[in-house]
């Protein structure tokens, strides 16, 4: 039977079971240190038992997907950077002379690049996953990113790539390059927390009154051409390759039981999105950090979570995610490497 372009349905995606949550709490009190005195370290480690359904979750290898692609809305000068960073960045990325490259080294995460739609052709890389969906998104101001085909492509691609990378670690982390991508995440977060246009658009890369002045105009043009406002036409008519992409990545994650860890505005606007498609996704998700990024406390109240890390991050490239990274794996082994008070005391 054909499947219809214009749909998408989700993987299956377990809800966590909270009648672990007493036995996981009574096995972090009964560790070597009084009760609660680890503070959102326990409460995350009750959060990596619930995902894994287990007493004895394992977070100690994070793999870092960095979802790059290109906008059209760029067309419109919603961002201070021209398109061509997209690609110089993700050569910096491969030759591991990058932030995340350096921050990944500094807490043992391994980096792979997805080519979701980078606007140009990329040489091969043992560290590149070309799944290239198409060179560059379309201009939102004007039509659709994406089409219905597309977009199903993005998502259907980064269900399996998130799978096949959690077949070498136990967390998957996301983040994201791509030019403009500010822009699409704004208009989903404005029609799927959902928030008023103002609430959602910020400096992005960074910009002066003259420069923010164009790009909420241009955003505010894309926002008057469509009135999307299911998950999957909003990743199709705004969201562009790698959002829709990371989109799936979490939707993968999840499905396998697996802990994604989110970085930071752009990477949450994929994450709502997931999340709108497939609510139980929420429970997989532990978002790193709080972004300078305007729009990100509001996106994150509007899924009712809380980030682990603040520290005025707002560059992306899954930054926040790697330097979270080492908080899971602590977590984790909480649960499975502390002695009992009761075995100490004799
Ligand atoms: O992660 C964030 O919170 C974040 C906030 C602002 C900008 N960025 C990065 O900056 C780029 C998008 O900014 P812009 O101004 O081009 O839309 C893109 O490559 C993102 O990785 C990332
Ligand atoms: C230099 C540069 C690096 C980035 N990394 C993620 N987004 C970025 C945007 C720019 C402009």
């Amino acid at each position: 039977m054909e499947t219809d372009p214009m749909t998408f349905v989700p993987p299956s995606i377990a809800a966590v079971d909270r009648t672990l949550e007493p036995k996981l709490r009574a096995k972090l009190d009964g560790k070597a240190k009084p009760p609660g005195s680890l503070g959102r370290i326990e409460d995350l480690a009750v959060r990596l038992g619930l995902i894994a359904d287990s007493l004895a979750p394992r977070a100690g290898r994070t793999a870092l997907l960095v979802f790059a692609g290109d906008h059209g809305l760029t067309q419109e000068g919603v961002s201070s950077y021209p398109s061509a960073v997209t690609v110089a960045m993700v050569g910096l990325f491969l030759s591991g002379r990058s932030s995340v490259n350096a921050f990944a080294k500094a807490t043992g995460v391994s980096v792979k690049v997805v080519d979701a739609g980078v606007a140009a052709d990329l040489p091969a890389h043992p560290d590149l996953i070309d799944a290239k969906v198409r060179l560059g998104g379309r201009n939102a101001a004007r039509e659709a990113a994406l089409t219905p085909q597309e977009t199903r492509l993005a998502l259907t691609r980064g269900i399996e790539i998130a799978g096949r990378a959690l077949d070498e670690a136990d967390v998957l982390a996301i983040g994201e390059m791509g030019i403009g991508n500010s822009s699409a995440a704004a208009l989903m977060m404005h029609r799927l927390a959902p928030a008023p246009l103002n609430a959602c658009v910020g400096q992005g890369t960074g910009h002066d009154a003259e420069g923010l002045a164009r790009k909420t105009a241009a955003i505010a043009r894309a926002a008057a051409r469509s009135d999307a406002e299911d998950p999957f036409s909003v990743l199709a008519e705004f969201g562009g390759c790698e959002i829709a992409m990371m989109a799936g990545a979490v939707l993968g994650a999840a499905a396998r039981r697996r802990p994604v860890l989110v970085d930071g505005f752009i990477a949450s606007a994929a994450a709502l999105a997931a999340v709108r498609l497939a609510p139980e996704a929420l429970d997989y998700c532990v978002f790193a950090h709080g972004s300078a990024e305007k729009g990100h406390a509001a996106m994150l109240t509007a899924l009712g979570v809380e980030p682990l890390l603040d520290l005025g991050l707002r560059l992306g490239e899954g930054t926040g995610s790697v330097l979270a990274a080492p908080l899971l794996a602590a977590a984790a082994n909480l649960l499975t490497d502390v002695a009992d008070l009761a075995d100490v005391l004799g």
